[in-house]
């Protein structure tokens, strides 16, 4: 039985979809800037909102954002249960009569036939008790192969509800309609979800991925003897002729010679100087496409979403009890204008945003910025204000707490410094008079050094740390930042730089000093900086970088082809296609992945599918998903008054039943946003807005005070040794064909201003000149950048 309906099956399978498929009704196709409009397409029903006339959008956001959705969101398995939601659901219409009742088993069993890497094996899943053979979809998937095969033979509900991005059109619905190849019966349709869990996902990603690491190793370990090839022919091509270093190069298939191989040459000078497409909208691409413009390129910029800005998504909401007390710290709408996820920044690291902001007119601000830390796991009780070192006053207990575990941190984090430190020869004479840099770890030696790779929390747990300080204090106090809560492959190179952003151990170097007409301990935080109007600063900057850019929002890229002259023929979801003569990829590595369609993408595939990002590790947990509110209840009432005057974050870390630790995140963005009417105002007298992640065990939000949600899927890779193997390895790839790649996970960072430099390599490259050539510092950074990613020559 099982046989004969496993061959029926193979013998029915769909044709891949034309790419028509994807289309949609309306597609906003602006020429110029997206501009401030674009920014606040809202995503969610006006019906959730408390006023009927509130406006709340936030990118991407779930449309269904209801109070359950908060429930229950741990680092561990419970997750809200979308099924009670409206809107976000992905309901595929089928007709059940025709089809054949088939087993799990059967279903399950299909996973043993799917040859993973290539092979007539078959891709089943289930979703609402129907059966689905998405074999044939596996290629065209945004979210990439890999991430639709560690579905093969599980039910859908828990990927739809953890990628929330299935619900936001009917697309996926549409896709999955015409695979139908069979049904369950009701109750293994059930079974099939009950076996469906985040930790079944989450175990089969790891092996897939241990798959991939494996090839990526191999590369990696080739990477000395490519780099020392790559630099003979440039060597050949600077000194000797630049046609005998372009005929070495096309020789060695499996390396791109910046300048010299095939597509990675700069497009020439003159006033037509060709056509680039970028794909992805946020900081990378909108710098790369900002670039390239301003040096008088066709640049085409493509957004799947409705507006550019990527991770630096923005919020503007109504709170009704601020708006009744303080009717005049309102902007002509009524709507305080927010941004929420690139908060702060600290200038002095960041010179190269500094420099973009200066450039475009847009002011700064100090934004101190202050974690307030509470853990309630038992026999570790206490409270830590991050930054303040103190460990004498009522707030600071977990100091004492853990006053070994601090010291052999101090420790960790010395001996990091020192060790980069020497590799990257900070020690020399004509090093000195460099400033501080967050590049610096990455240049000429600093490549081997062995902290790349290794855990800070080796070097953590070698200086006598334990793991109770690491799970309570370490990890808890960098979520917040990093939205990140698997932090043990975090390589201990980095652990410098963290140390002079956000510092644990503070010190006058590392903590804001600056004027303050508030209390002592606020003098005493981070040196961040932000827009002088949030809301208005973070629309300005990306409406002004794609001036002059052909932005096409809401728009996903399907295919970028090769054609035979070198160029590329770049289709969309809407059926239209240009012809560039580069592309840039600025967005995940597996989208990038599914769209490339040319021979011999062996070595793109073996990067692009090793990145890890944060939902690889934990798919379901509260991290991937946001709520917007201005219930303060959430916050122990102890502290409540504290946090809300003067605090930025605050962490509580609970132990669950099942004895995991959960991680608690609220932002203060009462305190974070000097958005139009709410800059001048005292902190006391901001509104209470919050945004949560994984609330604990019995918290509650109260319903009429959620103002929306949204979701982080795909936006945060993992700070591993094993991406920046990627990351580096990726250079062998960077302009082959004409195809280049930035962003985050190019990166070793989730970090505003190292994603605006890497799209920025990516243009230079291209033929576009460097912007700030009289910001020295700047400039160091940019190229300290390429020593990385090795982008060009
Ligand atoms: C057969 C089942 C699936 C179908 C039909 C499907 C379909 C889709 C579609 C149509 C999109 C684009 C949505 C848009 O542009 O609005 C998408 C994106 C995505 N999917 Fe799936 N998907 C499936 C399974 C999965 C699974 C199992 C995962 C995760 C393990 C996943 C992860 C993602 C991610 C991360 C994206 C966003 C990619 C990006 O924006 O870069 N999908 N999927």
């Amino acid at each position: 039985m099982m046989r004969a309906s496993l061959r029926r099956i193979s013998t029915t399978r769909p044709q891949a979809r034309p790419s028509s498929a994807w289309a949609r009704p309306q597609r906003p196709h602006t020429a110029m800037a997206a501009g401030a409009a674009g920014f606040v397409a809202g995503a969610l029903g006006a019906h959730q909102l408390a006023r009927s006339d509130a406006v709340v959008s936030f990118d991407d956001m779930d449309r269904h954002t209801k109070a359950e959705k908060s429930k229950k969101l741990k680092t561990k398995q419970e997750h809200p249960t979308h099924s009670a939601l409206d809107g976000g659901r992905v309901t595929v219409e089928v007709d059940e009569e025709d089809l054949d009742l088939m087993t799990l088993d059967e279903v399950e069993a299909s996973r043993a036939t799917l040859a993973h890497d290539g092979g007539d094996g078959q891709l089943l899943c289930t979703y609402d008790g129907i059966v689905y053979d998405v074999t044939s979809f596996a290629d065209a998937h945004p979210g990439g192969r890999e991430l639709l095969l560690t579905a093969s033979g599980m039910d859908l509900k828990h990927f739809f509800e953890n990628y929330t991005v299935h619900g936001h059109s009917d697309k996926a619905a549409n896709w999955l309609s015409p695979l139908a190849v069979g049904k369950l019966t009701p109750e293994d349709a059930l079974e099939a979800q009950r076996r469906s869990t985040p930790e079944n996902h989450v175990r089969r990603r790891l092996a897939r991925l241990r798959a991939s690491r494996r090839r990526l190793l191999a590369i990696a370990c080739s990477l000395p003897a490519a780099i020392a090839v790559r630099k003979f022919i440039s060597f050949v091509g600077n000194y000797v002729s630049s046609s005998v270093a372009k005929w070495l190069a096309r020789r060695i298939p499996f390396l791109t010679v910046p300048g010299y191989s095939k597509g990675a040459e700069p497009l020439p000078q003159g006033t037509k100087r060709g056509t680039v497409a970028v794909v992805g909208g946020g900081i990378a691409g909108c710098g790369a496409a900002w670039m390239l413009a301003r040096d008088g390129f066709d640049v085409v910029l493509y957004e799947a979403r409705p507006a550019t800005s990527g991770n630096a998504r923005t919020f503007d909401w109504v709170d009704d009890v601020w708006r009744k007390t303080s009717t005049t710290n309102v902007d002509e709408e009524g709507r305080v204008k927010s941004c929420v996820s690139v908060t702060a920044w600290p200038s002095l690291l960041y010179k190269n945003y500094t420099a973009l902001l200066k450039h475009l007119n847009v002011e700064t601000c100090a934004m101190p910025l202050s974690w307030f830390l509470n853990s309630k796991v038992p026999g570790y009780e206490g409270t830590l204000w991050g930054a303040d070192p103190n460990s004498d006053n009522e707030f600071n207990t977990l100091r004492d707490v853990f006053r070994d575990d601090f010291r052999a941190y101090e420790r960790a984090e010395y001996f990091a410094r020192r060790c980069t430190d020497f590799f990257c020869l900070a020690w020399a004479p004509w090093k000195r008079g460099d400033s501080r840099s967050m590049y610096t770890n990455h240049t000429g030696l600093g490549l081997l050094n062995p902290l790349n790779v290794v855990p800070l929390y080796t070097v953590f747990r070698a200086f006598g740390g334990t793991d109770a300080w690491w799970d309570i204090v370490f990890t808890p106090y960098y979520t917040a930042s990093f939205l990140v809560d698997e932090l043990r492959p975090f390589p201990a190179v980095f652990g410098p730089i963290i140390e002079a952003q956000i510092p644990l151990n503070p010190t006058p170097e590392n903590s804001w000093h600056g004027a303050s007409d508030r209390a002592e301990r606020d003098c005493v935080l981070t040196t961040c900086v932000t827009w002088k109007d949030a809301g208005a600063g973070i629309r300005g900057v990306f409406a002004k970088l794609v001036e002059g850019v052909d932005v096409r929002v809401d728009t996903r890229v399907l295919q970028v082809q090769l054609l035979e002259d070198g160029r590329h023929k770049v289709v969309d979801e809407h059926d239209d296609a240009i012809i560039a003569d580069r592309v840039i990829f600025a967005c995940p590595s597996a989208a990038a992945a599914t769209m490339i369609k040319k021979p011999r993408t062996y070595l793109e595939n073996a990067i692009l599918s090793t990145v890890v990002y944060a939902d690889d590790h934990h798919p379901a947990t509260g991290h991937m998903h946001a709520v917007m509110h201005s219930d303060s209840s959430v916050v122990d009432e102890k502290y409540r008054a504290e946090f809300l005057r003067r605090g930025s974050n605050y962490v509580e870390v609970t132990q669950l039943q099942d004895k995991s630790i959960n991680i608690e995140n609220q932002y203060n963005f009462g305190v974070q946003t000097p958005g139009p009417g709410v800059a001048g105002l005292e902190l006391d007298e901001k509104p209470v807005m919050l945004i949560s992640h994984a609330l604990g065990e019995g918290k509650k939000i109260d319903s009429a005070l959620v103002r929306g949600g949204g979701n982080h899927s795909r936006a945060h890779p993992l700070y591993s040794g094993w991406n920046v193997m990627a990351q580096l390895s990726l250079r062998l790839c960077q302009g082959r064909d004409g195809l280049y790649y930035c962003s985050n996970w190019t990166t070793p960072g989730n970090c505003h201003d190292m994603s605006l430099l890497s799209g920025f390599l990516c243009a230079h490259a291209i033929g576009a000149e460097y912007p700030f050539p009289d910001e020295r510092e700047a400039q160091k950074d940019f190229h300290r950048l390429n020593d990385l990613m090795g982008v060009f020559d």
